[in-house]
């Protein structure tokens, strides 16, 4: 694993952008430019992310509900996020690879995180690895940090939370709430995180915790003043099937396009249009077989 995120360094093609790092999100911050994220599970969609341009690539453990079906992200094992961490890490040449950490593989203890997070970026090539909760998990962030493991903090609407939350519910609306996420935000910071990702917060909390803090922040919910946007691959493209939240835009609608595509399919096999001849293999003109006897339909019919 080379610095630049690609595997095989002589395999990098020559004039192609440089491979977004930690420090290049920061330049983003600093500039102004936004950062873009989005959440990516497999080869071919990370692949259309990553020559789109898109900064961050994060492998969501949001896996459990856009891909698995899981009713929340609670299910989700380590062997399934390193499995799809995996083939996005293949597709991945300029975008900063983010894996989630699953719930369970970072409650237990500072030595539980850091054996999990070497395993994402061991055996799926994780540049960063990111965990939801706020000052609580300070010394998760700096133990990472410490063992040379890039950290993106999580805080605000944290699925992983659900049964705390009692659903999927805005957070910070009272003052000392709003209050206990900008402290949180502070600490992470503090403790080392790279970037933070504000979920499920109003749009003038996330201003104020974007404005205070030196790191990015990815908004996802948190309305446009923080230093990116991430979403979730589904959502954007129509492939969701559930009630999306208030902060979804789907940019396409991909499932449409499925359906039409699926109906042409099974009409082209229902009517024997598809193969055609050019669509099959052909015999050498030298070699004969026996003639198929042609069923007498009619028989069957009458
Ligand atoms: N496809 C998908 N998109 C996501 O954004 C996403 C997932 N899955 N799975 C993991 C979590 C769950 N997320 C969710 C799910 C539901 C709401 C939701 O229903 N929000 C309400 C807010 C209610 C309130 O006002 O408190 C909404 O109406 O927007 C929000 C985030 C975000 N993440
Ligand atoms: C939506 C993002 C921030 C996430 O954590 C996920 O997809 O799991
Ligand atoms: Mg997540």
């Amino acid at each position: 694993m080379s610095l630049t995120g690609f595997r095989d360094a002589a395999a990098r093609p020559l004039g192609v952008a440089t491979a977004v790092t930690p420090a290049s999100l920061l330049a983003l911050k600093r500039s102004g430019a936004p950062i873009t994220a989005l959440t990516a599970y497999d080869y071919p969609t990370a692949r259309l992310a990553d020559e789109a341009g898109i900064d961050m690539l994060l492998v969501g453990d949001s896996l459990a509900m856009a891909v698995l079906g899981h009713e929340d992200t609670l299910a989700v094992t380590m062997d399934e996020m390193l499995h799809h961490a995996r083939a996005v890490r293949r597709a991945t040449q300029r975008a900063l690879l983010v894996v989630d950490l699953p719930y369970g593989s970072y409650q237990i203890s500072v030595e539980d995180t850091l054996r999990n997070s070497l395993r994402m970026v061991k055996e799926a090539g994780a540049n960063a690895v990111k965990l939801e909760g706020g000052a609580a998990m300070a010394s998760r962030v700096r133990a990472l940090t410490a063992a040379e493991i890039p950290v993106v903090a999580h805080i605000g609407l944290t699925p992983q939370s659900v049964n705390r939350m009692g659903g999927y519910r805005v957070q910070g609306r009272s003052e000392i709430e709003a209050m206990t996420l900008l402290d949180d935000a502070l600490a992470l910071e503090d403790a080392g995180a790279i970037a933070i990702v504000l979920e499920g917060i109003p749009r003038e909390l996330a201003a104020l915790i974007t404005a205070r803090l030196h790191i990015p922040t990815i908004g996802i919910g948190a309305g446009p003043k923080c230093d990116g946007q991430i979403l979730v691959w589904h959502d954007v493209f129509g492939l969701s099937f559930r009630n999306a939240p208030k902060f979804v835009r789907q940019f396409e609608d991909v499932a449409a396009l499925m359906r039409k595509g699926l109906e042409e399919y099974r009409t082209a096999v229902s009517e024997r249009t598809f193969p055609r001849d050019e669509e099959s293999y052909h015999l050498p003109t030298n070699v004969h077989l026996p003639e198929t006897e042609e069923p007498e339909l009619s028989v069957w019919s009458e």
